[in-house]
């Protein structure tokens, strides 16, 4: 489904796009949201993403597609064949004159096809067909799934080398307890509006700020606050931006996950945490100037 647009990804569009360039046609990505395993598995709640429709939209455009066809997955739709959904789709709709796919890739109720009846049919329908090889990250193959992994782990230099850019979440700023100011270290409270998207584990971050159309370094927590938080049941994302002093309340911000640097814990006291956090400044500012 190209949840993250990863490196594996990057190299079959491509080749994609350098294939529509050579038969002057037009390149075409297909995918699906909600994402097939949300409508066809039970545990849909507990699914998450590396990538909202909207982030694979804005990655695909940087990538030069010409067309990116969103098409709502439903059951009626998972239930038409391979060959059925060449006909309806990939012909009727689409008039399609060549077909990429990964080469783990199955498509049609059952995904019962192999390559070779994708070839049988690539005849029957007269279009071309052609398959992209595994593209390997560290001798590994490059995989969405190992991806999620490691971001859950925390391991988030070990994603961000598999996904080929860093792991990045959006949200609004909102307001909080105005603690932060009083402390010296105001943070932006962000909330996250897709409710499938992956977000790291509970901890403190270096991270990449992007705000107001630049770019900052900054420390983010993630957790529930124990230190100063009597309300344990609203997990919160909040960033502290360095060398920044606007008001950006409502304002869209963007995190780009560095390194996770620490777990989040509980002080005795407001002055412990305060003490912590100059700690974090001086690691978080290393890495971030390391970058
Ligand atoms: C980098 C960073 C690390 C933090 N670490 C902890 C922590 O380990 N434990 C904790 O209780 N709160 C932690 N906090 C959260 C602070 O308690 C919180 O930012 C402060 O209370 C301000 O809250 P406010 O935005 O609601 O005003 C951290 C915040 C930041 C920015
Ligand atoms: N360096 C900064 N990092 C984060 N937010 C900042 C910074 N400078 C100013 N702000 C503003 O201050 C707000 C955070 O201050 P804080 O006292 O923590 O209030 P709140 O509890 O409402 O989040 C942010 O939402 C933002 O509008």
């Amino acid at each position: 489904m190209f949840d993250g647009v990863h490196t594996g990804h990057r190299v079959l569009l491509g080749r994609l796009t350098r294939k529509a360039k050579e038969v002057d046609g037009e390149s075409v990505v297909i995918t699906f949201w909600p994402h097939p395993r949300m409508v066809l598995k039970q545990d849909a709640d507990k699914l998450r993403f590396l990538t909202s429709p909207e982030e694979r939209t804005k990655l695909f455009g940087q990538l030069g597609i010409d067309h990116l066809v969103l098409i709502p997955f439903s059951l009626e739709l998972a239930n038409l064949t391979a060959e059925e959904f060449i006909q309806q789709i990939l012909i009727d709709k689409l008039g399609i004159h060549h077909l990429m796919v990964g080469y783990n890739h199955r498509f049609g109720k059952g995904r019962q096809h192999s390559y070779d009846e994708y070839q049988a049919f690539a005849k029957k329908y007269n279009f071309s067909i052609s398959m992209v090889e595994a593209v390997l990250t560290d001798g590994m193959q490059t995989s969405s799934t190992d991806i999620r992994n490691h971001l859950l782990a925390g391991q988030m230099q070990e994603a961000n080398n598999i996904l080929g850019y860093q792991y990045t979440v959006s949200g609004r700023v909102v307001g909080g307890q105005q603690l932060g100011r009083r402390i010296g270290y105001p943070t932006a409270n962000i909330e996250v509006e897709e409710p499938h998207k992956l977000i790291p584990p509970d901890g403190v971050y270096a991270v990449k700020v992007r705000v107001e159309g630049k770019d900052y370094g900054g420390m983010l927590n993630i957790g529930y606050r124990p230190t100063v938080n009597h309300n344990v049941d609203h997990r919160s994302l909040e960033v502290h931006i360095f060398d920044f002093n606007h008001d950006i309340y409502s304002e869209e911000v963007e995190l780009e996950f560095i390194e996770r640097v620490r777990d989040e814990q509980k002080f005795a006291n407001v002055d412990e945490l305060i003490a912590q956090l100059k700690k974090d400044e001086a690691t978080i500012r290393g890495i971030v100037a390391g970058e």
